[in-house]
């Protein structure tokens, strides 16, 4: 694992940026194509802003979601719709090369759906993302894989749905362990004094919560701004 500390936010999406662009260029060079897990929350924030400084072939792309929120696309809780409105105008992405929820549907039947556009999308059942890019609540959550949830020990479900979230909305679809841990590499960005005791006791007390079981075969990294480090 390697932990980055920054100053501020700024420096976070321009750390963010220049890594998504060195594993993107690496996947394409090496497999022909970049599969990225999106999250939500206030990394949609870093990702508007720092993905379109990044120099890609953003027709090599693929992009789906580390979880979404079970609700319509127009929606001002869906993630997509964030990233459809704030990322795809200022990028050369098209909204074909994003994994999408499937619509009018409850949260199982959208997991089992989500399921089968990744199987197409990497064309096994062998879901190798080559970058994560994860958030972290208060709480210890990431992803919606909450602390105490069942949805923890899943291990049969690449992506399951969960209708209990403790953070708004409740109905949401969400990649398991399994997906999570087989990526290539997995980046949290986190920022704010909000997050730093949390910061402290997964990275310091390596307590077991949510974020702290992100252990991928691939590379693990924490970038943190000032605020979030201030207790390790
Ligand atoms: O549905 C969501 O909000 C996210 O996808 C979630 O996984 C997010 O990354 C964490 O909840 C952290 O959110 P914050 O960064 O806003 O605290």
């Amino acid at each position: 694992m390697t932990i980055i500390k920054v100053t501020d936010e700024a420096e976070i999406i321009n750390k963010l940026a220049s890594y998504v662009e060195k594993i993107s260029n690496d996947a394409i060079l090496n497999r022909g194509k970049f599969f990225i897990g999106l999250s939500g929350g206030s990394v949609v924030k870093y990702l508007c802003e720092g993905l379109p400084k990044v120099n890609t072939d953003w027709s090599k792309w693929v992009l789906a979601f580390c979880d979404e929120r079970v609700v319509p696309e127009n929606s001002e809780d869906s993630t997509f719709g964030t990233y459809e409105k704030q990322l795809i105008p200022k990028t050369n992405l098209s909204r074909k090369q994003f994994i999408v929820l499937k619509q009018g549907v409850s949260a199982e039947e959208a997991a089992k759906d989500y399921t089968e556009q990744l199987k197409s999308a990497f064309n096994s059942d062998n879901f190798k993302f080559d970058l994560l890019l994860l958030g972290m609540g208060p709480d210890g959550h990431t992803c919606s894989l909450f602390p105490n949830h069942p949805l923890l020990k899943e291990s049969t479900l690449q992506v399951a749905s969960i209708t209990d979230s403790p953070k708004p909305p409740p109905e949401r679809i969400t990649l398991t362990y399994p997906v999570i841990n087989n990526a290539r590499n997995c980046i949290f960005a986190i920022s704010g004094a909000g997050k730093a005791d949390m910061v402290k006791r997964i990275l310091k007390d390596n307590e077991d919560l949510p974020a702290a079981r992100v252990q991928p075969q691939g590379s693990l990294y924490w970038i943190l701004d000032e605020a979030a480090a201030a207790n390790l």
